[in-house]
């Protein structure tokens, strides 16, 4: 039997003010025990009110939210404190005047005043979580004496240091320079799978939410466009705006013909699209370019990336399309190429004009 989920939210809304759209409108998902929900969308989309939400700092207008079976937000209310949630703002919230280890311990201490925690385990809760986010050397500094990356381990060992239900991080890497961010997302990554802990992050970095989460819940204006696995979400985009945001692939516009979706620059099969015209998804990664000094596509620019090449390429009617591409050999900036696309990684979406933003079909290998 399936364990019921930790967190369930059911049709949760959330309006600031009642001349402004809803920040968070109808949003219903489920957290199971362990697993790591990314809540992923450009800035304003409604992803740090819907942490807020579960955090219990902002009251729904409407649905219900439950941790385990228990109602705790709608018309049952439970405080923040009351929640069994640890967060992690995205700013650490340290107090300066503590030490790392006063810091990790404050929540404990905390609890102990609610006689929820017993006094004679308060030292080595605080020592374990210090350990887990390997911090046991530093134990003596304040804040300031610390880096980015530790200060963010601090915050870390705090919230998870109670060994609360729910880890709730708020972009938990924002603020950490490149190197560190990709290194402690492993890390972090590690330390929730070690302690078993379920936990919801917000980021509005594509990147970081598919290398992080077991599943991601894309958000666009205050609604949930999808939520599934990494690999799903990205392979198989619901919505135009997904596969925007998500794989950042370009679209080309395109009309049925018996020989497939025509393009300007080339022609494509794609099965079971029954529509006047639509915008064919081609990913970055899925383009191949072969020199021609007919073909109808001009290589624009050319960025040298480390491990690949990046092209701007322009077509006929001016669009650009950027394509990635390994280092075997760079094409010269001002040179005609034509582009191909294995037909299987394409998808067909209704044209923007349309105003519908699901797909049409599948693709179809031809
Ligand atoms: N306290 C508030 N009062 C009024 N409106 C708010 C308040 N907080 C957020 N909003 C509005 O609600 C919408 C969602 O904001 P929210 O901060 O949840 O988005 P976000 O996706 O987390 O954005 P970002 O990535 O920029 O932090 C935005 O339009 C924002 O202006």
């Amino acid at each position: 039997m399936t364990p019921p989920p930790i967190l369930r939210l059911d049709a949760i809304t959330k309006r600031y003010s009642p001349q402004s759209p809803p920040a968070v409108d109808q949003i219903s998902l489920s957290l199971g025990q362990g697993e790591i929900l990314g809540l992923l969308g450009p800035s304003g989309c409604g992803k740090t009110t819907l942490l807020r939400l579960i955090a219990g700092f902002e009251k729904p207008d409407g649905g219900t939210l439950y941790l385990g079976s228990q109602p705790v937000g709608g018309t049952t209310w439970l405080p923040p404190e009351r929640r069994d949630v640890g967060i992690v703002f995205q700013d650490y919230a340290l107090f300066p005047h503590l030490t790392v280890e006063q810091n990790v311990a404050f929540g404990l201490q905390r609890r102990d005043r609610k006689g929820r925690q017993a006094t004679s385990d308060l030292r080595q809760r605080t020592a374990e979580a210090i350990a887990l986010v390997g911090l046991e050397t530093l134990t003596h500094r304040f804040p300031h004496e610390l880096s980015g990356g530790q200060q963010q381990r601090v915050a870390l060992a705090r919230a998870l240091a109670p060994r609360p239900a729910i880890i709730l991080l708020d972009e938990p890497f924002s603020n950490l320079d490149v190197q560190v961010r990709l290194y402690l997302r492993q890390e972090v990554r590690d330390i929730l799978r070690q302690v078993g802990a379920s936990c919801v992050f917000v980021t509005h970095d594509q990147e970081e939410a598919l290398a992080l989460a077991d599943r991601v819940a894309v958000m666009h204006r205050g609604q949930l466009e999808q939520i599934d696995t990494p690999e799903t979400v990205y392979g198989q985009p619901a919505s135009r705006f997904v596969a925007e945001f998500v794989t950042q692939a370009n679209f080309l516009p395109a009309q049925p013909s018996p020989q497939g979706w025509q393009t300007e620059v080339g022609c494509f099969g794609v099965a079971g699209a029954e529509t006047a015209q639509g915008d064919l998804m081609v990913r970055q990664e899925d383009l191949a370019l072969v020199e021609d000094a007919g073909g109808a596509v001009v290589v624009r620019d050319r960025q040298f990336l480390g491990r690949e090449y990046k092209y701007c390429l322009q077509t006929p009617s001016g669009q650009l399309l950027y394509a990635r591409l390994p280092m075997t050999r760079a094409i010269e900036v001002g040179s005609r190429v034509q582009i191909m696309v294995p037909s299987q990684r394409l998808r067909l979406y209704a044209s923007q004009a349309n105003g519908s933003h699901s797909p049409l079909s599948a693709p179809s290998p031809r």
